[in-house]
């Protein structure tokens, strides 16, 4: 099957040369009345919006060209064909949008195929629906156990320890057991009504101060900064307060898991020599990041911590049976309160402590969740006739109330395919790694050697035009009728995975698609939102697709809901 199509290219809108502030802010009393964002003092540089940085922690050590050739002719001999990766392509996928350049090799070379990283080690790239349903099912499956998470293990271990996410065997499967279940109906429903729709209208009340100074506003870091409020208060009762001040979370996070990414690519693994950590630059900064912010020895070390830890893992495990009998009452959510110390004065700031306690995935669900949102939001404003149906809807079902309903939510039913397209367009990791454990063979005929790193790219199948039709395009409407089941792996035969599948799939989909649909709704319903133009929205990766540079928009209230709001932005303003 040969597929072609053209590499998908963000719709550029140019260079901010001109200086986009329409009514500057005095630094003070704007960065006194909203911290969502920033005002910097210099008038070249941004003004709303702290971007993350983008090049994480540095480049990866690349394969010089005659490696690559030589595992190139090796790689040649097997059934698979090989990319033709010039050493060029190489490292400047490793720097930046890894999943640009694989989209480019899968036109030439079809749907798998071999991508030589150095003189023995390579991956097997798959942009097939058949073959990665086959990989997908068969890792980490108690019947047919060929693939597990192999590279990805290896190098998130320095992030995540032996988590979850990352974990394979028995561990995994205590855990999966443990908590896969627990984020059911009953607990998402609850959270809907306390946490989702609540923090969408802070976000709300926030944005609205943005509006009335005319300030354009980062949304990526906005979105971000609600997504980890969220995850806080869903999963910890903990109030990471990250829309009033700012976190070093997020950047921390990003700039770990752009470590993870290329490590994953790295020629040379120097990163599993322990000494020499410290003195490459690259390294360095991640393993900065990692100490100072996401993870505090003593944690590990301590007696008294590694008792916390458990208490945390327990808690959150209660908190979601709790809500799995149906008795999910605020006294018990207070109960449940986790991480009460973290509130004392004395201890350091909370983010540093609180992180440490993650469950290992939700760092990463985070800024999934928050690129989730910002690329929605930017596909709508790109595509003003969906936006159109989207607010209408919005406007039909919410009526007068600011937040959505339980009801409502399963009346938002444009707003979620909204958010499933734009996650096939943007899907949140856009590759998945696996390793087999023994030789297998992938519909088609292609052999894997025992041993092989696969490297699954979700973006490809979603971009392939061998898959979708007109696959560039922004089109909610094409996973068919609106009272129609919500797209997923099962009910597309693996065309759609931006949650994976099999035994590994993503247990937090439904918190996900909910929380998404919530604060687009509570958004929507609210203000009308433009790009600010002259600005440059490339894409990246670590982890997630992220933009370079960050998304500003312009946000402008609603005039049917100004009335309503104003005493929300009163609050604010006076806050
Ligand atoms: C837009 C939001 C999200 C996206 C796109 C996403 C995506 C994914 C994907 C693709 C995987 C599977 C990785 C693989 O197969 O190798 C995964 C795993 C996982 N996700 Fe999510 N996720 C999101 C939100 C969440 C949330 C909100 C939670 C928790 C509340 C969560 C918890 C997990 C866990 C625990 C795993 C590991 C499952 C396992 O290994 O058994 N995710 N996620």
């Amino acid at each position: 099957m040969l597929l072609s199509g053209r590499v998908a290219q963000p719709k550029a809108c140019g260079h901010a040369s001109n200086n986009p502030r329409r009514r500057p802010v005095p630094f003070q009393s704007y960065h006194q009345a909203n911290r969502i964002v920033k005002v910097r003092a210099q008038d070249d540089e941004p003004i709303m919006g702290k971007s993350i940085d983008a090049a994480g922690a540095g480049a990866s050590f690349t394969s010089p060209g005659w490696l690559t050739q030589l595992n190139m002719l090796w790689g040649g001999k097997g059934n698979v064909p090989v990319a033709n990766a010039q050493p060029d392509d190489i490292k400047e996928l490793l720097g930046g949008a890894l999943f640009k350049a694989l989209y480019k090799w899968m036109q030439e070379s079809g749907p798998v195929y071999l991508l030589p990283t150095g003189p023995v080690s390579s991956f097997l790239v798959i942009s097939d629906p058949a073959a990665a349903k086959h990989v997908l099912r068969a890792t980490d499956n108690s019947q047919r156990n060929i693939y597990n998470k192999g590279l990805v293990a290896e190098v998130s271990q320095f992030l995540f320890g032996k988590g979850f996410a990352v974990a394979g065997g028995d561990d995994w499967k205590v855990r999966r057991r443990a908590v896969g279940p627990s984020l059911h109906r009953a607990y998402l429903e609850a959270m809907l009504v306390r946490v989702f729709g609540p923090s969408s209208e802070f976000a709300a009340d926030k944005l609205r101060v943005a509006a009335r100074s005319g300030t354009p506003v980062n949304m990526e870091a906005m979105f971000s900064q609600l997504t980890l409020d969220i995850i806080g208060k869903a999963v910890f009762n903990y109030d990471f307060n990250s829309l009033t001040s700012d976190s070093p979370l997020i950047q921390a996070v990003y700039t770990a898991l752009k470590e993870t990414e290329q490590r994953a690519t790295d020629l040379l693994p120097l990163w599993k020599v322990p000494a020499l950590g410290w003195l490459i630059p690259r390294q360095r900064k991640a393993l900065q990041v990692r100490h100072s912010t996401l993870v505090r020895r003593p944690v590990k070390k301590n007696l008294f911590s590694r008792s916390v830890c458990v208490c945390v893992c327990f808690a959150f495990v209660v908190l979601l049976c709790a809500a799995a009998n149906g008795d999910f009452t605020a006294k018990q959510q207070h109960q449940c309160r986790v991480v009460p110390f973290l509130n004392q004065p004395s201890n350091p700031p909370p983010s540093r402590r609180c992180v440490s306690l993650f469950p290992s995935p939700l760092p990463a669900a985070s800024l999934a969740r928050g690129s989730a949102l910002t690329w929605t939001l930017y596909l709508l404003v790109q595509n003003p006739d969906k936006m159109a149906k989207a607010v209408a809807e919005v406007e039909s079902v919410m009526g007068s109330r600011t937040a959505p309903t339980l009801a409502d939510y399963g009346q938002l039913r444009y707003v979620m395919r909204c958010v499933n397209e734009s996650m096939r367009l943007y899907p949140h990791p856009p590759v998945l790694l696996r390793r087999a454990l023994v030789e297998d063979e992938l519909p088609g005929g292609y052999k894997v050697p025992v041993g092989q790193d696969v490297m699954i790219s979700v973006y490809n199948i979603h971009h392939s035009e061998a898959v979708w039709d007109n696959p560039e395009a922004f089109i909610p409407e094409r996973f068919g009728p609106l009272d129609g089941p919500v797209p997923s792996e099962q009910n597309t035969d693996f065309r759609y995975i931006p949650f994976s599948g099999g035994p590994r799939k993503c247990v937090g989909d439904q918190f996900a698609l909910m929380e998404a649909v919530v604060a687009l709704a509570v958004l929507l319903r609210q203000f009308d939102f433009s790009l600010v133009p002259n600005q440059k929205i490339g894409m990246t990766t670590g982890a997630t697709i992220h933009t370079t540079d960050g998304l500003y928009m312009y946000v402008k209230e609603r005039r049917t809901c100004a009335g309503q709001a104003a005493a929300g932005a009163a609050a604010v303003t006076a806050g």
